[in-house]
Parts: structure tokens; C-alpha cells; sequence
């Protein structure tokens, strides 16, 4: 079975990566499969490209073979845009899912549902040893709910309501996210680079 590396160490991106790439009959290594122990990338840049960019790069070149990596956040239009890329950590260190999500509802508690409008956002980047690193781009669209529900998926799945829907992608599960997520929506432009990797 063909095999591509994924430079993530969040568990919840990497188990959707397994069932998306088990389509196409490929086997998606995480770092957190890997015996050897990788540098955590220090994720510095201003844009979710560069910081994709820094990670697939990054592991790539230490490793010498095809790295994808995927740098992903969820963007607030109420917020201006946060937590953005900064989405991981942004209740502070150590990063902490439950935290972020107190603190997005706090911040949210005064605007009304149909200002609460958000999308997560995803860039793959793919990173060949001596070639040019290619991005693409997916995206999720929907709201903000008042208060957590469902158990399934990660990060902010708990409070986010895929638009057309009238659960969380918590409530969802993997099944429905894997049709809609972000994730899957910037996977599949690169259905072409996945073929050949066959
Ligand atoms: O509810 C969610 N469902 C998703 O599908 C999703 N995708 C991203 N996110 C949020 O955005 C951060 C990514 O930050 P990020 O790309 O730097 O990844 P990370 O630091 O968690 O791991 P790594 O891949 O860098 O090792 C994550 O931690 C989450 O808070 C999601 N939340
Ligand atoms: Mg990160």
C-alpha cells in the first residue's frame, strides 16, 4: 500500500486523514505513527500558507520524502477574523480545546445568530524534496452556536453549525464531516497529485 506522510502531531486531524486517504487506497502516516522523534515545528508565519509551508518543508527535509502538511483554523466574522490562525492556542499555552471554546462563546455571548457567521478554513501544502511546494485550499461555511453539543471530531466541531445543517459537526461525526469539512473540500483538488502518487 502506497504511503504519504502527514506532518501533524493533533490527533483529530490525523484520524480524518486515515479514512480520506483509505479512499484512494493510501496509508497516511502521522508524525505521531513515527518511532523517530521530529522537531515541533515552530508555526511563525502570518498566513495559514506559510505556516502549511513551514511544516511540510520542514519535514520533508529532514526526511527526504513527499510530506503534506495541513495548517487550519476557524475564522469569526464577528471577531474580525479570530482565532484565525491562531485557532490552536487561543486561550493560551498549552493549547486546549475546551478553553478556546470558552472563550469564543465569551466573546460571541452579545451577537445575535445571524451575526455569528464563521468558516473553517484549511491549506494543504505538499512538499517534494527539490521541487516547488503546492497549496490548496478548502473551506467549511456556517454559525456559531450558543453552547456545545455532540462528542465527535475536535478543536471548535462542538460549537460550529455547518450551514444547511441544524447540529454541530460534533453531533454530525466523522461521516457527515469527511463529505463537507474544509479538509475534505481542499483534499479534493488535489485528487490529480493523489492519483499519481499511486
Ligand atoms: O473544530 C475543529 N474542526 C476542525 O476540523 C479543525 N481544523 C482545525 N481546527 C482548529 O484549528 C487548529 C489548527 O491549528 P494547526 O493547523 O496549527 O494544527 P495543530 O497545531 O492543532 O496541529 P499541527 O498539525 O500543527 O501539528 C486546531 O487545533 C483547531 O483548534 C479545527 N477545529
Ligand atoms: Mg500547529
Amino acid at each position: 500500500m502506497k504511503e504519504i506522510i502527514i506532518a501533524t502531531k493533533n490527533e483529530g486531524k490525523a484520524k480524518e486523514f486515515k479514512v480520506l486517504f483509505e479512499r484512494y487506497g493510501i496509508k497516511a502516516t502521522s508524525l505521531l505513527d513515527l518511532v523517530q522523534e521530529l522537531p515541533d515545528i515552530e508555526e511563525t508565519g502570518s498566513t495559514f500558507e506559510e505556516n502549511s509551508a513551514l511544516k511540510s518543508e520542514g519535514i520533508a527535509n529532514i526526511l527526504q520524502i513527499p510530506v503534506m502538511a495541513d495548517d487550519s483554523g476557524l475564522v469569526i466574522d464577528a471577531l474580525d477574523g479570530e482565532p484565525g490562525i491562531f485557532s490552536a492556542r487561543y486561550a493560551g499555552e498549552p493549547k486546549d480545546d475546551k478553553k478556546n471554546i470558552v472563550k469564543v462563546l465569551e466573546n460571541l455571548k452579545d451577537v445575535p445568530t445571524e451575526e455569528r457567521t464563521a468558516r473553517f478554513v484549511c491549506v494543504l501544502s505538499v512538499s517534494i524534496p527539490g521541487e516547488t511546494t503546492i497549496f490548496k485550499k478548502g473551506y467549511c461555511e456556517g454559525t456559531i452556536a450558543f453552547e456545545e453539543k455532540g462528542s465527535h471530531g475536535f478543536g471548535y466541531d462542538p460549537i460550529f453549525i455547518p450551514d444547511g445543517y441544524n447540529q454541530t459537526m460534533a453531533e454530525l461525526g466523522p461521516g457527515e464531516k469527511n463529505k463537507i469539512s474544509h479538509r475534505r473540500n481542499a483534499m479534493v483538488q488535489l485528487e490529480d497529485w493523489i492519483q499519481n502518487l499511486r
